[in-house]
């Protein structure tokens, strides 16, 4: 195998996790960042990201000196016969697609690149944008250059991005030119993964259509799970149902407060643009988007039905990371759900065993965040269960019961079985399966006891 010499700019999730993998299978890799405060703690072998096993990989690969980092854009494409763009591609206000940083990197390249070089689009990108990008280097380019570009989707999930990585279900390796291709087939050889040979275009829409065909399965299920609250079906048991048919499968089937992340949110819109400057209104993802910003509303909408005021209310929210594993906030359904109760004048003190430091500078100031779960719930009217974190799912429905002065949970992520809950005084509003009142029951049970005790004390004394 031929060691290449290797170039990533950008090191966020996508670019960090290539960095270390390509490490990993024996190349040089240097990453360029903009963000001097994050290439500061990576040279000093700390991931600024929580992601399982990437710090162990990082400072493996510092060690041994086939990962290095720099902020200067010259140093790290100059030598390097591949070099990824690895940058943000957030959305714009209408829901399209912003470019700027791909563009500048594509820029720095023509500023530094010479003889020929390999071009990969790691970075979610509209289609077409690859091409452009190699036109846009080739034109500015100062030194002779010829380019081949790849388009090379990444299908990382964050919280299991190096176990996605090395077990990847497909890699895509795009290119209208062959030689690109090759190289980048022999680069991942290595991993003796299913590699999936495309033209540019087809592997730009390959990423778009998979993440919003993920995202329309979530938003189907929700929408059964709605009609399984009123049929007083059970959500749980549907899906596993229906996932046993191999043509369904069990993944992307779990409802609940709808999807976040950087990308479902992001992609979606995006495609929703591509498919409309194409004059075709995509209506099934339209479906798809207003479902999940519905979805998103739902707990709070029956908290509101349940207490006609929050005002004054203690709330304990707990999980504020879109998903377990992961500290990433963005386009996570808590911050509008605090946000709106907030507004509805309720105390809200949110919780999360990792996300909470980045959390605090996300929330409305009134928000009060805890990384102690007890804490949060100590003396609280309701719960709003978000995230399905570990920490959350095991604390023992008994705690709950105890620690609450009115032990209320809405749970957004069905954590807990029903037959569990019912053992408790808890009342329990879950997604897509019946609400359990048991705290009405057992406090009436408890008030019946106590006023046979009055009376027996009464009978007593007189
Ligand atoms: N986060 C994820 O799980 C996945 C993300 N993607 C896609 O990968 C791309 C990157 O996503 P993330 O890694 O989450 O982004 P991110 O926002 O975490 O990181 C992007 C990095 O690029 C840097 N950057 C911006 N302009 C630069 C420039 N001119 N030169 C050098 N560095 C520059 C930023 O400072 C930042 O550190 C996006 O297109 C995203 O849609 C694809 C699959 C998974
Ligand atoms: O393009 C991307 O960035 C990535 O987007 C998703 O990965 P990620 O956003 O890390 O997380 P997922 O595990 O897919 O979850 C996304 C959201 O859907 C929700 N979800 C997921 C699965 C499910 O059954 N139900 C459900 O509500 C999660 O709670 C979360 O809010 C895709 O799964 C990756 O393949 C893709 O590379």
């Amino acid at each position: 195998m031929e060691k290449r010499a290797i170039a990533i700019i950008g090191t966020g999730y996508v670019g960090l996790v290539t960095a270390v993998s390509l490490a990993e299978l024996g190349h040089n890799v240097i990453c360029v960042d903009i963000d001097k405060n994050k290439l500061n703690l990576l040279m000093a072998g700390k991931s600024p990201i929580y992601e399982p096993g990437l710090e162990t990989l990082l400072v493996q690969n510092l060690k041994s000196g086939r990962l290095s980092f720099t902020w200067n854009h010259r140093q790290a494409i100059q030598n390097a016969d591949i070099i990824y763009l690895a940058v943000g591609t957030p959305s714009l206000q209408d829901g399209s697609v912003d470019l700027s940083y791909l563009m500048e990197a594509a820029k720095e390249i023509s500023l530094s690149a010479h003889d020929e070089i390999v071009v990969v689009t790691k970075s979610t990108v509209p289609v077409g944008t690859s091409e452009i990008v190699k036109k846009f280097i080739e034109k500015h380019a100062v030194q002779p250059i010829n380019v081949h570009v790849v388009s090379n989707p990444e299908f990382l999930r964050e919280g299991q991005a190096l176990q996605d990585t090395f077990h990847a279900d497909r890699i895509v390796i795009g290119a209208d030119d062959d030689v690109g291709a090759k190289i980048l087939m022999e680069l991942y050889e290595p991993l003796h993964l299913n590699i999936i040979r495309t033209d540019l275009r087809s592997a730009e829409l390959i990423k778009y259509a998979s993440n919003a065909f993920l995202a329309t399965k979530i938003s189907f299920i929700n929408e059964i799970a709605n009609i399984c609250e009123r049929l007083n079906a059970n959500i749980e048991d549907v899906a596993r149902g229906m996932g046993s048919d191999s043509r369904i499968g069990t993944q992307f089937l779990k409802a609940g407060i709808g999807y976040g992340g950087s990308c479902f949110p992001k992609d979606t819109n995006a495609l929703m643009q591509i498919a409309g400057n194409l004059s075709h209104q995509f209506e099934l993802l339209e479906a798809v988007i207003h479902v999940n910003n519905r979805q998103q509303s739902l707990l709070f909408e029956k908290a509101k039905t349940r207490f006609a005021k929050l005002k004054h209310l203690k709330i304990a929210l707990l999980g504020l990371s879109f998903k377990p594993n992961t500290d990433d906030l963005r386009e996570s359904p808590a911050l509008p759900l605090a946000n709106k109760l907030i507004q509805d004048g309720a105390k809200v003190i949110a919780f999360d065993p990792v996300a909470y430091e980045k959390g605090r500078k996300l929330l409305p100031d009134e928000v009060k965040v805890t990384d102690d779960i007890r804490h949060a719930l100590q003396e609280a009217d309701l719960a709003f269960i978000v995230t399905d974190w570990d920490v959350i799912k095991d604390f023992p429905l008994a705690l709950y019961e105890k620690l609450m002065k009115r032990p209320v949970i809405f749970d957004g992520r069905n954590c807990f079985a029903l037959s569990e809950v019912s053992q408790y005084a808890i009342e329990y509003h879950s997604i897509g399966r019946q609400s359990i009142y048991r705290l009405k029951e057992v406090s009436l049970k408890r008030q019946t006891m106590k006023q046979k005790t009055v009376s027996s004390i009464n009978f007593l004394t007189t």
